[in-house]
């Protein structure tokens, strides 16, 4: 049953032409929260939004907002507020001119009130009568959002909303976004293809991929859990290991090395397969470990306590480690390594899947 808050997508797709961009997309934004739509360039984000917005009608799907299939309701009546990352302003009006635009049908001291609240809740209160031209780009943006919230959206839309922004302005603008949902709690889909952007400010994280939903869930269960190789891959690094099942729990390597899971795999004996490992899930020694895959130490870079390490497999498969700086040895150039996985956050995927 369709419940009766919050966004509903169901079964969506849609085609340019004849060229299908969505097939069968499905997710739903509880009320109130954040979902951010993350994925590869062309994966179909936009023309998710575009459905929502109603700029396009999918070919086949129901979306409904608070119990209501949009698809029956006219644009204009969606009751949606939009940000998208180029969002033009009026450069003629002020900054309280700009975000009252859409408030003509209300009465002057209420009009003035819901802009003061609006200003107060983007933090632009002493910008009210400037004009966006002599704002910086995250203040303009922030006017944006405050334009959209104005009219008290059932829904909110944001469509790279800082991308035009550099990384510094990124973080401060997702962390107002936090807060401000704190206080207003607007039912928000935003598309980003910045992964920790997504995890910044969505509770739920949907990955799509050449039109699909790969997985969704929390950033967390992504991260912990990913549904697929591809998703291993696009959230965080993945090193990505060709191995062969050789029993419940037990693969070997391509270059033989015995990894002993401390779970069975859903692989038959034989079955080629991927072993992924997150690079902060492999010790590194200079000594030979069973269970540990050999490579060639190439370099290490310091990232603030962490050293990324960067050794090539016998088959000249790369993997990354990330350890702790003050842990361990620091080889040299060319030097024979041994890099042990944590086992129990192994994950195993079919082989020559669709790996990012
Ligand atoms: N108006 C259009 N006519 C034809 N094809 C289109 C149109 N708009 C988008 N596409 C195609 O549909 C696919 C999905 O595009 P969409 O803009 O939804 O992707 P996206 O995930 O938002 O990408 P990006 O992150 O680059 O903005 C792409 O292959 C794109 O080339």
């Amino acid at each position: 049953m369709m419940s009766d808050t919050g966004l509903h997508i169901r079964n969506v797709d849609h085609s340019y032409g004849d060229k299908q961009v969505l097939h069968d997309v499905s997710f739903d934004v509880p009320d109130g929260k954040v979902v951010a739509l993350l994925g590869p360039s062309g994966c179909g984000k936009s023309t998710i939004l575009r459905a929502i917005a109603g700029l396009i009608t999918p070919d086949r799907g129901t979306i409904s907002l608070a119990g209501c299939d949009l698809t029956r309701v006219q644009v204009r009546n969606r009751k949606l507020g939009m940000v998208f990352q180029n969002f033009a302003l009026f450069s003629h009006m002020t900054v309280a001119e700009n975000i009252a635009y859409g408030l003509a049908h209300l009465p002057k001291t209420e009009r003035k009130a819901r802009v003061e609240r609006l200003l107060e809740l983007v933090r632009l209160m002493p910008f009210a009568d400037r004009f966006p031209p002599s704002l910086s780009g995250g203040q303009q943006q922030r006017v944006a959002v405050a334009r959209a919230l104005a009219t008290d959206p059932a829904a909110l839309l944001m469509d790279e909303p800082f991308g035009a922004l550099d990384r510094a302005l990124r973080a401060e603008l997702q962390a107002e976004l936090v807060r401000m949902q704190d206080d207003v709690g607007i039912t928000t889909v935003m598309v980003t293809h910045d992964q920790e952007e997504a995890q910044a400010v969505a509770g739920q994280l949907v990955v799509m991929n050449d039109g699909r939903v790969e997985q969704v869930g929390t950033p967390e269960e992504i991260y912990d859990r990913p549904a697929s190789l591809f998703v291993n891959g696009f959230i965080g690094h993945a090193n990505q290991v060709a191995a062969t099942v050789t029993g419940p729990g037990g693969l070997r390597t391509a270059d033989g090395t015995e990894i002993a899971m401390n779970r069975a795999v859903n692989f038959i004996p034989g079955a080629p397969v991927t072993v992924t490992s997150r690079p902060e899930h492999l010790t590194l020694s200079t000594r030979i470990h069973p269970g540990a895959m050999q490579a060639r130490f190439d370099r290490a870079v310091v990232m603030g306590q962490f050293l990324t390490i960067d050794a090539t497999l016998a088959d000249g498969t790369a993997v990354k480690a990330q350890v702790l700086r003050d842990d361990g040895p620091r080889p040299e150039k060319g030097e024979a390594v041994w890099l042990s996985p944590d086992t129990s956050r192994l994950h195993v995927f079919p082989a020559n899947t669709n790996g990012a």
